[in-house]
């Protein structure tokens, strides 16, 4: 029995999301919103699915459980994530001021680019409106890890990827994005040539599809598999299953396991993809990620080099 929001529903993620999310039996309830288009694909879906709502963005985000946010522009070639900033940055501070301010106990799922510093923005946000309990606040990059075990079974030429956990940590965007192949369950076998052209696709999978595209958007169909993906873990984990997913929380969610990958190389960085045990609260503990070679370890340090500036950015965004 879980009310999810999605705000964005209209956009190339969130049409396929809405639909994926309305055939989850646990979501008992589904807004829809967007600033256009909403009432034509809340009507589309409704003829087949029934507890479905469209409307203005309070009505929407009142009373909710979990809300998604694939809100904002996507990149065309030559783009980086960070250049999405100077539009999606103001969306999310607006989305979450109005979940803030409506469902102030409300998980917030961020999906709009640059994840890396749109997560901080909305931290600030949710501070500033006294609701902000780092336990509930997540950017999605689960996209990342469906890429990663995808990529791994093209290479060992196995058909199904579901099964096999590559742990990836960092951030959500280029050299941010840091895939623990040697820590992979079940364990797989690769070359060094492999791990560095796995790792580097990984990385930079999110260029293949905006260069396939070629100038309408980045990934979208991938995205909203991967976004179903990860709320059904959080409605999962509301109902009481023990659930792992990696995501981008802030370390002081769970303080004492933090200090693991803070010792690998986050150091006093606020925010970092980690696997994340879920709970009936959001984050339940940080879940300790063994030990990383040296080369996932000199890629830790280059994320968390990179991922200093992006941070700051949204903060200093958000308390603007
Ligand atoms: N985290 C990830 O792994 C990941 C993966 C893919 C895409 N993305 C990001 O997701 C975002 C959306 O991508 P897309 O392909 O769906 O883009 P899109 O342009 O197809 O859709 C975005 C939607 O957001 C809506 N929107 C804009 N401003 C809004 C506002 N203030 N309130 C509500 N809705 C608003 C637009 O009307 C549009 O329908 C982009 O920023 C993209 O970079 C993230
Ligand atoms: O690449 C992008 O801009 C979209 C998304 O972050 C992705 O990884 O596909």
């Amino acid at each position: 029995m879980v009310s999810v929001a999605i705000l964005g529903a209209a956009g190339g993620i969130g049409q396929p999301l809405s639909l994926l999310l309305k055939l989850n039996a646990k979501v008992t309830k589904l807004n829809l919103y967007d600033i256009v288009n909403v009432p034509g694909v809340a009507a589309d879906i409704s003829h087949c699915c029934h507890q479905l709502a469209g409307g203005e963005l309070d009505a929407a985000v009142t009373g909710i459980d979990l809300a998604i946010i694939p809100a904002g522009v996507p990149r065309k070639p030559g783009m980086t994530r960070d250049d999405l900033f100077k539009i999606n940055a103001g969306i999310v501070r607006t989305l979450v001021a109005a979940i803030a301010a409506n469902s102030p106990k409300a998980i917030v799922a961020i999906i709009s680019n640059p994840v890396n510093s749109t997560v901080p923005i909305a931290a600030e946000v949710l501070k500033a409106a006294g609701v902000y309990d780092p336990k509930r606040l997540f950017g999605v990059t689960t996209l990342d890890v469906v890429r990663a075990s995808r990529f791994v079974k093209d290479v060992k030429g196995e058909a199904d990827a579901a099964e096999l956990r590559v742990p990836v940590v960092g951030g959500h965007s280029g050299n941010t994005i840091v895939p623990l192949l040697s820590l992979a369950q079940p364990a797989v076998e690769l070359s060094e040539k492999e791990v560095a052209d796995l790792t580097h696709r990984i990385q930079f999978g999110g260029d293949e599809v905006v260069k396939a595209k070629d100038g309408a958007g980045s990934a979208t169909l991938s995205m909203a598999y991967a976004g179903a993906r990860f709320a059904d873990s959080v409605i999962r984990a509301l109902g009481g299953e023990t659930v792992v997913e990696p995501t981008f929380i802030s370390l002081s969610a769970d303080a004492e396991g933090a200090k693991e990958i803070q010792a690998l190389g986050a150091g006093d960085l606020e925010f970092f993809a980690v696997p994340v045990e879920l709970g009936t609260e959001g984050v339940k503990r940080i879940v300790p990620l063994g030990k990383p070679n040296d080369y996932e370890l000199a890629a830790i340090k280059v994320a968390a080099d990179e991922l200093k500036d992006s941070i700051a950015k949204g903060v200093e965004f958000g308390r603007a």
